[in-house]
């Protein structure tokens, strides 16, 4: 079952009323970063590449086509026992752009990241909405540990 809009609230660090939806609660962009050099995916383990952090101007960023790593404004805990997935705004694909985004981990606690495709110029304002977090009650073996656990809080 998914989780109501304010039991979401609740594990999400700092939110305002206009974050919360009946289903969730938005997250907001805080940097935009272009990867620089390749990372890479062994069988066991993995390291990210370089990537340069863009800066906005007047307090907007303004995308061309391409794609950007984007991270959330809110630090997230997943409470044991649940799940939970990350959905792009709907306004941002009516503008021809799409998060991307994977599984948030029980137990994971922490400021995350997504890739945001952008196929048409577009212009978001810093400390905009741009995705919506859900719970689902969820089973599982142990809990995150990874090394994103704990990233920027
Ligand atoms: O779109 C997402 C999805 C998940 N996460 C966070 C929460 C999740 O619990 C953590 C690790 O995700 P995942 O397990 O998919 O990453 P991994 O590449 O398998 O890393 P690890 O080896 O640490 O498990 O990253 C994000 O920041 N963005």
């Amino acid at each position: 079952m998914f989780r109501s809009g304010s039991f979401v609230a609740d594990r999400i660090d700092p939110t305002t009323a206009a974050q919360q939806q009946p289903n969730g609660v938005d997250l907001t962009l805080s940097a935009v970063f272009e990867q620089a050099s390749p990372g890479r995916i062994d069988q066991d383990g993995k390291s990210i590449g370089d990537r340069q952090e863009l800066s906005a101007d007047d307090g907007v960023f303004r995308l061309q086509p391409g794609g950007y790593i984007v991270q959330y404004g809110e630090t997230i805990s997943i409470p044991e026992e649940h799940v939970g997935f990350v959905y792009p705004r709907s306004s941002l694909l009516r503008n021809s752009c799409m998060l991307n985004t994977a599984v948030w981990d029980a137990g994971y606690e922490g400021k995350g990241e997504g890739l945001l495709e952008v196929h048409h110029e577009i212009e978001i304002e810093a400390g905009a909405r741009i995705a919506q977090l859900v719970l689902a009650g969820a089973d599982h073996e142990g809990t995150y540990d990874g090394s994103y656990q704990g990233e920027r809080i």
